[in-house]
């Protein structure tokens, strides 16, 4: 990102390396722009744009290009046959007689197929060349594929855009979703603004990212999946299999192994219901203690401009995403339970625990200390979960934005921890009184929700504390 702040500046190695560049018009039919001025940059209606390669990316964008009002001209190796997969107004040629009709150039053709280009240098001088490939894998090569082309061809303008628009997206008469935006950045600020003229023309929303050295993140921008989940959705599945694997070990091989108690039965509903909020209670805590720790960091060093280390960096930067899984998780959590009483399991407990209760010529079972815990349980669950929807909501970026930084700390932090504190009690109720009550063999294990609530409570525990040192400063 730091290339945005260059942008403009006499860094621009074409402006300063090439004269000619800085006062070159790119625009079709030699028509002169505004330079550096996106206002005047518009480009003509009918200009001519050329694009190398017939292939699916090719098609879909002679398509948008057509719709737009550009006339195209598509080179090719075989341009008898390509031809037939494009609309006869489009002009499929030869490269040399297509690079020859235009002076923005798109190469739909792949890094691998740059080295044609070589054979076309005399012809491409001056020209706009515009990267759109995209790699396999993040950071493939050592050098972006923009700046390859750059180095291939230092007497061309490379800009380096629209290869996070899909060719499916690309054909779409008016994208609605996300699909709109293209990152572009070149070397040459004149050519930049051209392409993000144009691209504006085509009904994207260009977003200038500077020089060509932001190429390498624009051209990982597609190939990367959930950057900065992998983090977060590795700590839930582990916190999964850990509280998954003690509530077995504790509630069902234990009474098996001591009792010849089977309570198999509890895997798919009663284990996983237990698993989903002891996961879902630690992973918010975990968004509260990174703040802690950063605080505590900070007091440590006695200032803020030191460098966090790199684990707690990553740890600040995954809140979002610790939070969005545990209000998912919390959310499941309230799904399967409020499927518990459909259970024929608990269906048959309640009619022996009824049979029971005749037996033993019981007739009012009404306890009021349990009524009442079970109310404020389920009431304190509701009330978490309602807190929890509140801070994924404003998470949503657009959402976000309609917030100042005040309201969003005030609902992110404050409202986060009286979630964190509602949810802790709501933990302390599902099971307190019945954890002391149970047979002793079961104490030197605690129940998983007890031991899921340590870290909230600490958490809490932290916070109070710095609230105090808070008001001792004051
Ligand atoms: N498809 C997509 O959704 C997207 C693609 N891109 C990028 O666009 C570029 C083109 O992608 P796409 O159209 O899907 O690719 P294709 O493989 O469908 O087409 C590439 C074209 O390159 C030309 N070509 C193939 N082999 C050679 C060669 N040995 N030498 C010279 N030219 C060759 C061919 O055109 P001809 O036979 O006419 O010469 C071919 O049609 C790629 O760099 C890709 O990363 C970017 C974003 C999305
Ligand atoms: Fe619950």
């Amino acid at each position: 990102m730091d290339s945005i702040s260059l942008m403009g500046g006499s860094r621009s190695p074409l402006s300063s390396h090439h004269p000619r560049h800085a006062q070159a018009c790119f625009l079709p039919n030699g028509t002169k722009s505004g330079v550096g001025d996106p206002e005047t940059a518009r480009l003509p209606a009918r200009s001519t744009v050329a694009i190398l390669g017939s292939g699916d990316f090719s098609k879909c964008l002679t398509i948008r290009l057509l719709r737009c009002g550009f006339h195209v001209v598509v080179g090719s190796r075989h341009p008898k046959l390509a031809s037939q997969s494009f609309p006869h107004v489009v002009d499929v040629t030869h490269h040399e007689d297509a690079v020859g009709k235009a002076s923005i150039v798109f190469l739909a053709i792949r890094r691998e197929h740059y080295s044609i280009l070589w054979d076309l240098k005399h012809l491409l001088e001056g020209k706009i060349l515009v990267d759109v490939s995209n790699n396999r894998r993040v950071n493939q090569y050592p050098e972006s594929n923009a700046e390859y082309l750059a180095s291939l061809l230092p007497d061309s303008i490379a800009v380096k855009g629209f290869n996070v628009i899909s060719a499916w997206a690309m054909q779409q008469s008016c994208p609605k979703d996300a699909s709109t935006q293209v990152f572009i950045c070149s070397d040459s600020v004149e050519a930049r603004h051209q392409i993000m003229e144009l691209a504006r023309q085509l009904n994207f929303l260009p977003v200038d990212m500077g020089t060509l050295s932001s190429s390498r993140d624009i051209e990982n921008i597609p190939i990367q999946l959930f950057p900065g989940w992998k983090g977060p959705v590795l700590a839930a599945v582990a916190l999964s299999i850990f509280f998954f694997a003690y509530a077995f070990v504790r509630d069902i091989i234990h009474p098996y192994v001591k009792y010849k108690q089977s309570d198999f039965y509890k895997i798919p509903i009663e284990m996983v219901n237990r698993t989903l909020p002891t996961v879902a209670i630690t992973l918010l805590a975990l968004v509260y203690l990174a703040g802690q720790l950063a605080a505590a960091h900070q007091l440590y060093y006695g200032t803020k401009y030191r460098h966090f280390p790199h684990w707690l960096e990553g740890w600040l930067q995954s809140r979002k995403q610790l939070g969005l899984l545990s209000f998912f998780l919390a959310a499941v959590h309230v799904a399967y339970s409020l499927c518990l009483p459909m259970r024929r399991s608990e269906r048959y407990l309640l009619l022996n625990t009824a049979y029971q209760q005749v037996h033993a010529n019981v007739e009012n079972a009404w306890n009021e200390e349990e009524v009442w815990r079970v109310e404020m349980y389920v009431s304190f669950g509701i009330m978490s979960l309602g807190l929890l929807s509140l801070l994924a909501i404003t998470s949503i970026p657009s959402v976000h934005s309609t917030l100042n930084w005040r309201e969003f700390s005030f609902i992110q932090s404050t409202l986060g921890y009286i979630a964190l504190l509602i949810a802790t009690f709501h933990g302390l109720l599902f099971g307190w009184k019945r954890a002391f009550e149970e047979d002793a063999y079961r104490f030197y294990l605690p129940p998983s929700f007890m031991v899921a609530l340590a870290l909230p409570v600490c958490v809490i525990l932290g916070k109070v504390l710095m609230l105090v040192c808070e008001l001792c400063t004051y």
